[in-house]
């Protein structure tokens, strides 16, 4: 497969993203993001208190992503972001951004491309009861277990066409990021 410009590895909270996108990212030498650290505080604050957040909390923060991923994908850099990216729309809007794609022109204005950013999904995907249990294990982490149900609530699996793989959390660490190497190469 050519390489994507980003590996984006989501999932439910809980579901491993932080840990196996820090490890892929090693292994491959990219550069990691975990969409964590780019919440506002007010969304910190709000999942916390345990209220899930909507679409209206995500938006701009995919926005932001999806400015960081394509100004590094335009300088060469090959990416891990950890994300949750639960819907297919937000997915959509760490690849294009939020208005669809916006025409790139180049000096002269003659040549266009799309502003898109080549992604490769991994989704993580396992059971409540699997990643509940890991959650609960969890320490020092903003986010409140009971917030898990809403999260699944909201999940919309990749499909085609999205450009993507499901990986089983029933795997090891290691099998994971296996998995996902095989399919880079
Ligand atoms: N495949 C796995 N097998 C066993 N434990 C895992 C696995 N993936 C993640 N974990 C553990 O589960 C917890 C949640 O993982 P984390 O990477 O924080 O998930 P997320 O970033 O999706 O919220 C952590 O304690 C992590 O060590
Ligand atoms: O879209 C969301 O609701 C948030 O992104 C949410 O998923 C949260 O940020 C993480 O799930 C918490 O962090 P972990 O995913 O690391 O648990």
């Amino acid at each position: 497969m050519t390489a994507p410009g980003v590996l984006l590895v989501m999932g439910v909270s809980g579901s491993g993203k932080s840990t196996v996108g820090a490890l892929l990212a090693s292994k491959l030498g990219w550069k990691f993001y975990d969409a964590d650290d780019y919440h506002p505080e007010e969304n910190r604050v709000k999942m916390g208190r345990g209220i899930p957040l909507n679409d209206q909390d995500r938006i701009p923060w995919l926005c932001n992503l999806h400015d960081i991923l394509l100004r590094d994908v335009a300088s060469g850099q090959h990416v891990v972001l950890a994300c949750s990216a639960l819907k297919k729309a937000y997915r959509d809007i760490l690849i294009r951004g939020k208005d669809g794609a916006p025409l790139k022109c180049d000096e002269t204005g003659k040549d266009s491309q799309p502003a898109e950013v080549k992604l490769l999904v991994v989704h993580l995907s396992g059971s409540f009861e699997v990643i509940s249990g890991r959650l609960l294990k969890r320490r020092g982490h903003f986010m409140p277990p009971e917030l898990l149900q809403s999260q699944f609530d909201t999940l919309e699996p990749p499909s085609a066409p999205e450009n993507f793989i499901q990986v089983s959390v029933d795997k090891n660490i290691s099998e994971i990021i296996a998995t996902v190497l095989e399919t880079l190469t």
